[in-house]
């Protein structure tokens, strides 16, 4: 049998849930030499590789995963990508910016390490709360702006489509959603956006179910934090990393909506926000802009307000 081609090594900061989960879909896709993954404590990243590297002979991949504990970033140098999930998760009750002082001195401190031992890294940013870590690890690294960027509309899209398929009882294969704006308060499911085998959502749902939705949606992270009662979710936003990541490595041009850094687009400038883009190796390629309704383009400008004010403080931080 021919030998897949692997290139290209791809760190992960951070080997808690969502890192190990991460860590984990990388390497199953095997399309990476490497993947390698970090935390500040020690023992933890190097028996989880050890774990899926065992696990390699079952599932039949040969990307390697290295595991570095203790903080260090030898044996990260001249990642082609790199996930930074390092930080604290919410507690039940808890907003993602409840996070924000604690997580920002981790984000900060990875990035600048990442900076002096990847510097041509295209970098992924999951810590929350999310749009404002983006803006700083772009700061902290000091990067082209298209080279940092955050995960969060795969994700929020994701739900929103679970939720579609899961009210109508139909494959999510056939729907079609849209999630933009923040990865918070001022998220912006796009309804106008959506379809179920090709026919406007209105067309199969009445406004109120639909409304459900929307809601339902930007509640989706909260919502499995009141379940779980400790952490948060990882299994979806691990494969939205993971995703965003292979769209890097591949050079695959793929438009996903992710966190990124909007000059001019929906008559917006200056902000990280969640937009769509094409994704490449350097990163962002483009900001894709799509059609909106009047509503949701007034939601994505107040989200884009609402994030601008936070990330203007984040150099403080
Ligand atoms: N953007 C998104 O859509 C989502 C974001 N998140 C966020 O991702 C982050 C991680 O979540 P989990 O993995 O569930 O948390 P977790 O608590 O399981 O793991 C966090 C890991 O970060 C490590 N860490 C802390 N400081 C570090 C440093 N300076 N360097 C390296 N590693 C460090 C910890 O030791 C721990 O292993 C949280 O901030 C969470 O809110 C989680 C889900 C979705
Ligand atoms: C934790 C988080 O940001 C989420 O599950 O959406």
């Amino acid at each position: 049998m021919a030998e897949r081609a692997r290139n290209g090594k791809v760190t992960v900061v951070g080997a808690g849930f969502y890192g190990s989960t991460t860590a984990l879909r990388l390497a199953e896709y095997d399309v990476f030499d490497t993947v390698v993954l970090t935390d500040i404590v020690e023992g933890k990243p190097e028996g989880l590789a050890l774990d899926i590297n065992q696990s390699r002979a079952i599932e039949g991949f040969e990307t390697r995963v290295v595991g570095i504990g203790g903080g260090s970033y030898a044996g990260t140098e001249g990642s082609d990508v790199v996930v930074i999930t390092a930080g604290l998760p919410r507690k039940p009750g808890m907003s993602r910016m409840d996070l924000i002082e604690t997580n920002a001195g981790i984000v900060r401190q990875v990035a600048e390490n990442v900076a002096q031992t990847s510097p041509d890294a295209v970098v992924i940013v999951v810590s929350n709360p999310l749009d404002e870590m983006t803006a700083l690890a772009q700061l902290a690294t000091g990067f082209p702006r298209g080279r940092v960027m955050g995960q969060a509309g795969m994700l929020d899209t994701a739900r929103f489509t679970n939720n579609v398929a899961e009210e109508l009882g139909v494959p999510v294969g056939s729907v079609r959603t849209l999630t933009l704006g923040s990865h918070g308060d001022t998220m912006v499911p796009v309804p106008s956006r959506c379809t179920v085998d090709g026919k406007p959502l209105a067309d199969v749902l009445p406004a109120d179910r639909i409304a459900h939705l929307v809601d339902r949606t930007r509640n989706g992270g909260a919502e499995v934090v009141a379940l779980l009662k400790t952490g948060s979710a990882y299994y979806a936003p691990s494969a939205a990393a993971a995703r965003m990541a292979r769209a890097v490595i591949e050079d695959s041009g793929a438009v996903m909506p992710v966190c990124a850094w909007v000059d001019g687009e929906y008559g917006i400038s200056g902000v990280y926000l969640g937009v769509e883009a094409e994704i490449g190796r350097e990163g962002v390629r483009k900001v894709v802009e799509g059609d909106l309704s009047d509503s949701e383009l007034a939601g994505l400008r107040e989200a884009a307000e609402a994030v601008r004010a936070k990330q203007a403080d984040v150099a403080d931080l």
